[in-house]
């Protein structure tokens, strides 16, 4: 389900953020939202997840105005992994992932035993067994990381926006998820995510959107931003791109 954005202006004080944004992100594929911080990445995703009503313009999940559909219905389409998390107390990992089944449960509010099997997946998936009957509070930053992702899978949503995912996380747990948004793509969903590192989102992602000032600068495959140019533009930074030995896909070596 493709997901686009029509001339978006948004922000929190008087002075906008987004300013008359337009952009649509691939169905089906990963895309990466890169710029420097405090650019709009996080106020661009809260946009697309309703989290904040935009002043202007509107969000389309495919044929459908985000801003038309009930809070079921956005639940059912949409699963956001936001940058910082509320860590609710006296509840154990299991009871957290099992929250991401509210949007799917019957007019009684208890899951059945389809939910139950989803959080099991979502638990498997994300490889938390072991924590699995913990409670949330006692678990490392990367570890709730691990538990809110697992929350967020386990809403079975066809579009998935993730707030800089990697965050907390060591370098194996790193690649592991970016190979999991990869398993997810491969079962047809659709997945954007706010990175930081460039060279992760030009192995990982298929689409990438290069921001600056609440603007988008470039968007296209990594062949097509990650140039010396415009990275110079967006970060200030003078690097020279290299074929990645592994994949073959741009790497920016910064100088
Ligand atoms: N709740 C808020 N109230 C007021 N201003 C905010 C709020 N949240 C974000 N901003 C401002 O909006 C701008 C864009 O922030 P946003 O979080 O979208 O940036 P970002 O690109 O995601 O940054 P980062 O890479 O640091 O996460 C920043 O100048 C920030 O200070």
């Amino acid at each position: 389900m493709p997901l686009s954005v029509d001339g978006l202006s948004a922000g929190y004080t008087s002075a906008p953020i987004l300013q008359n944004l337009s952009l649509t992100l691939p169905a089906g594929k990963i895309t990466a939202l890169l710029g420097p911080n405090g650019c709009g990445k996080s106020t661009l995703l809260r946009c697309c997840s309703r989290l904040l009503k935009p002043r202007q313009g509107r969000v389309m999940l495919g044929d459908d105005d985000l801003s038309g559909l009930s809070a079921r219905q956005l639940g059912q389409r949409l699963a956001l992994l936001p940058q910082q998390h509320s860590v609710p107390e006296g509840i154990s990992v299991r009871e957290l992932v099992g929250y991401g089944r509210s949007p799917w449960l019957n007019l009684f509010g208890r899951p059945g035993p389809a939910d139950r099997q989803r959080v099991q997946a979502a638990i498997d998936e994300v490889q938390i067994g072991n924590l699995a009957e913990k409670q949330l509070s006692t678990l490392s930053g990367g570890q709730r990381q691990r538990a809110f992702l697992a929350m967020t899978l386990a809403q079975n949503t066809p579009l998935l926006l993730l707030d800089e995912p990697t965050t907390w996380l060591d370098i194996n747990h790193q690649v592991e998820l970016l190979l999991l948004l990869r398993r997810q793509q491969q079962q047809g969903k659709t997945v954007v995510t706010v990175l930081h590192d460039l060279n992760q989102a030009s192995r990982y992602c298929d689409h990438l959107v290069l921001m600056m000032a609440g603007q988008v600068v470039a968007s296209g495959t990594p062949e097509q931003v990650m140039t010396p140019e415009l990275l110079h533009r967006v970060f200030s930074i003078n690097a020279e791109i290299h074929a990645d030995p592994v994949c073959g896909r741009p790497m920016c070596v910064v100088l």
